[in-house]
């Protein structure tokens, strides 16, 4: 690995986390932050149908609508994950203008903290990050891990896995 990040473990229970994007992408991120008692709103003008479902059981807020500036302001933390680069840079320069942590999908460089992969088990959390090397090796560790210590945050259905 040519550049290893640190990897710091936050509490984020009760914390307001902006999703900005409602596919497949956002979802597998969301399933991970809930696991973890965040207040997730999502703000997307299309929801995939995991996503719908997730609203539909008030585990997340959401907003039908275009990304607008602004969105951000009260977030704790920031994904942006919408399939236009445009939209994703926008909100990371709002971030960036109000110093809040934004992670965005499509663009490894532009990311103030890379979206772990996570095993969760009664005795321990392992999160897993290749530096944004190789997310396709990201993956594989954690399988392994899994295989070794089984994990609650269920990837299985996964849009890649199926
Ligand atoms: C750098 C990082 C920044 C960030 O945090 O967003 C990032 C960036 C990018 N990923 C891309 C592609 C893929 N990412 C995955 C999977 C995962 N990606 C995740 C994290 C990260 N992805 C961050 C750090 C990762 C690291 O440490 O290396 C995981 C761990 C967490 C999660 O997403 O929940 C999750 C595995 C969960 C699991 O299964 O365990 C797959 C595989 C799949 O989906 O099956 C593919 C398909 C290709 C492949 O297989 O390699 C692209 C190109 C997009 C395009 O082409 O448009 C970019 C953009 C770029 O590199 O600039
Ligand atoms: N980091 C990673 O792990 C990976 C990242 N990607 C990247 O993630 C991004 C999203 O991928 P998918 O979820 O598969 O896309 P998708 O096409 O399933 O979903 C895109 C979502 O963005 C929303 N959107 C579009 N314009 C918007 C706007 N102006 N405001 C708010 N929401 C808006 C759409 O309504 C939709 O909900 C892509 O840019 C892709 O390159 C893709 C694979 C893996």
């Amino acid at each position: 690995m040519e550049k290893a990040y640190f990897p710091m473990f936050v509490d984020i229970k009760g914390m307001k986390i902006l999703v900005v994007g409602g596919g497949n992408i956002a979802l597998r991120r969301v399933k991970t932050l809930l696991e973890f008692g965040a207040d997730v709103q999502v703000i997307a003008p299309e929801l995939c149908a995991g996503m719908k479902e997730l609203a539909a059981e008030g585990k997340i807020r959401s907003e039908l609508r275009e990304y607008m500036e602004g969105d951000a302001e009260s977030a704790g933390i920031v994904i942006a994950a919408t399939d236009s680069r445009a939209v994703n840079r926008a909100v990371q320069e709002e971030c960036r203008h109000r110093k809040i942590p934004v992670n965005v999908a499509d663009d490894r460089d532009s990311c103030d903290f890379y979206f772990p992969s996570v095993v969760i088990t009664d005795e321990a959390v392992i999160g897993i990050n290749s530096g944004g090397e190789d997310p396709g090796r990201v993956k594989r560790v954690r399988s392994g891990i899994e295989a070794l210590y089984g994990n609650r945050r269920d990837y299985s259905d996964d849009r890649i896995e199926k």
